[in-house]
């Protein structure tokens, strides 16, 4: 049985999976093509909420999900950081038995600048010039290249292939990628690129198999909110704007991140509160978001506990610059006719939900509020003008289906 191992870093987690190739997939690179066995994650990097998972699949099978004693015996425990989380996961896949059944291993790379644009085999010089992007991305490059580097060196023969966040947007027109710069600022690259591209391409694959007819599909916004959060105008299946830019601080607030700010306060917090371009980075990766606001936690499950009034003052900002966003983007598109929640707020915060929702209520949105509660996939009423949807995305089938489609191209 041949496997792609499928390595995802996020901002406050690592999460991975292991496939199977099924006998068509040998032939295609279509997500089912790939059966999953293995899928786990460390989650809450850098909290104190900090958790390890790991499930195993059979087929036909309901997962069987390890135990914390089992998890220990395999030095799967909770890690406090990408370090620790990448030490522990490649201790686990040391100790497993044979690896002449790996065919590639699949990383998700949040920065592809503007020459990767597809997945790609990475040699070693990719990886020095996807390094050069680690100051835009310094939340997330790092610990993307970390165990690329660290699998190259153990299992050479291994294709170690990088899928990009930035992908999905390269081919935005050009108007929504620009900023309002000098031209010879624009001609660096100095452009928005968006993220979460991987999300948003699994999404829209998926939600074309949810709605089948593709005229109600034809404006789409996708609200991928996890611990980064961002949003994807798609037009006819491919991306035309985004909230996330050049780099992924941009948009909306995030777990610790600030999202859009006035420049000018950036000025301002260098020129007169004396701070270094470092402290202004802490400041706005680190600090601010939910975070910031609340004095609390970046976390909204423990927000959405809290009966102080700064974490209530958190979630309605967050909300409402959900809404406007979502506003935004339907301007990209000259209207909506869906809109997805996704990632792990989008998922399953249902009171996060239906404040945004009754926020676009003059957008044509009506929630229907039972299935909100239950997580449901549509969560819109049959009279609603806009469809609403919650759609777990899976970011790692997305990475393994376009390894595979590589390895095909390959052969
Ligand atoms: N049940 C829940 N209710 C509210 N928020 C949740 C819930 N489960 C997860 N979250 C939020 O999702 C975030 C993690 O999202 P995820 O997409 O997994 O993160 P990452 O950005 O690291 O990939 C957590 O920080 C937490 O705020
Ligand atoms: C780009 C980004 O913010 O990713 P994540 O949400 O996984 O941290
Ligand atoms: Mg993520």
């Amino acid at each position: 049985m041949q496997e792609i191992l499928v390595l995802n870093s996020g901002s406050s987690s690592v999460k991975f999976a292991l496939y199977h190739i099924t006998a068509e997939g040998a032939a295609g690179g279509s997500l089912e093509a790939l059966t999953l066995a293995y899928s786990g994650h460390f989650s809450g990097l850098a909290t104190s909420q900090c958790r390890v998972s790991l499930a195993h699949r059979e087929p036909g099978q309901p997962p069987h999900r390890y135990g914390l004693q089992a998890l220990e015996a395999l030095g799967l425990t909770p890690a406090i950081n990408h370090e620790e989380a990448i030490t522990k996961l490649m201790a686990w896949l040391e100790q497993r038995e044979d690896k002449s059944t790996l065919v590639a291993i699949g990383h998700r790379v949040v920065h592809g600048g503007q020459t990767y644009h597809e997945a790609v085999r990475l040699s070693a010089n990719d990886v020095v010039e996807l390094e050069k992007f680690s100051s835009l991305a310094p939340l997330h490059q790092p610990h993307g290249l970390a165990p690329i580097k660290l699998l190259m060196a153990q299992l050479p023969d291994v294709p170690q292939i990088a899928c990009f966040d930035t992908a999905f947007h390269a081919h935005q027109p050009w108007v929504a990628r620009q900023f309002a710069l000098p031209r010879e600022l624009t001609a660096k690259g100095l452009i928005r690129y968006g993220f979460h591209g991987l999300s948003y391409d699994y999404i829209q694959r998926t939600l074309a198999n949810v709605l089948p007819d593709d005229a109600l599909r034809s404006r789409v916004v996708v609200a991928h909110l996890g611990n980064g959060a961002s949003m994807c105008a798609i037009r006819d299946g491919v991306s035309v704007a985004s909230s996330m830019g050049f780099t992924a601080l941009d948009g909306l607030p995030m777990g610790t991140r600030s999202g859009a700010l006035d420049p000018g306060l950036v000025l301002h917090l260098i020129g007169h509160e004396e701070m270094s371009v470092e402290d202004v980075s802490t400041l706005l990766y680190k600090r601010s978001g939910l975070l910031g606001v609340s004095g609390i936690s970046s976390d909204m499950r423990e927000l959405l506990a809290s009966d102080a009034p700064e974490a209530e003052e958190a979630v309605e900002l967050y909300c409402y610059r959900a809404a406007r966003e979502i506003a935004s983007l339907a301007g990209a598109l000259g209207g909506l006719d869906q809109l997805v929640f996704t990632a792990g707020i989008g998922e399953h915060a249902a009171p996060v939900r239906a404040r945004i929702v009754a926020q676009c209520d003059w957008l044509g949105m009506q929630l229907d509020e039972t299935a909100n509660k239950r997580d449901a996939c549509c969560i819109s009423l049959p009279s609603s003008r806009v469809g609403v949807w919650v759609i777990p995305t899976d970011e790692e089938r997305v990475i393994a289906s376009d390894c595979l489609a590589l390895l095909n191209r390959a052969d």
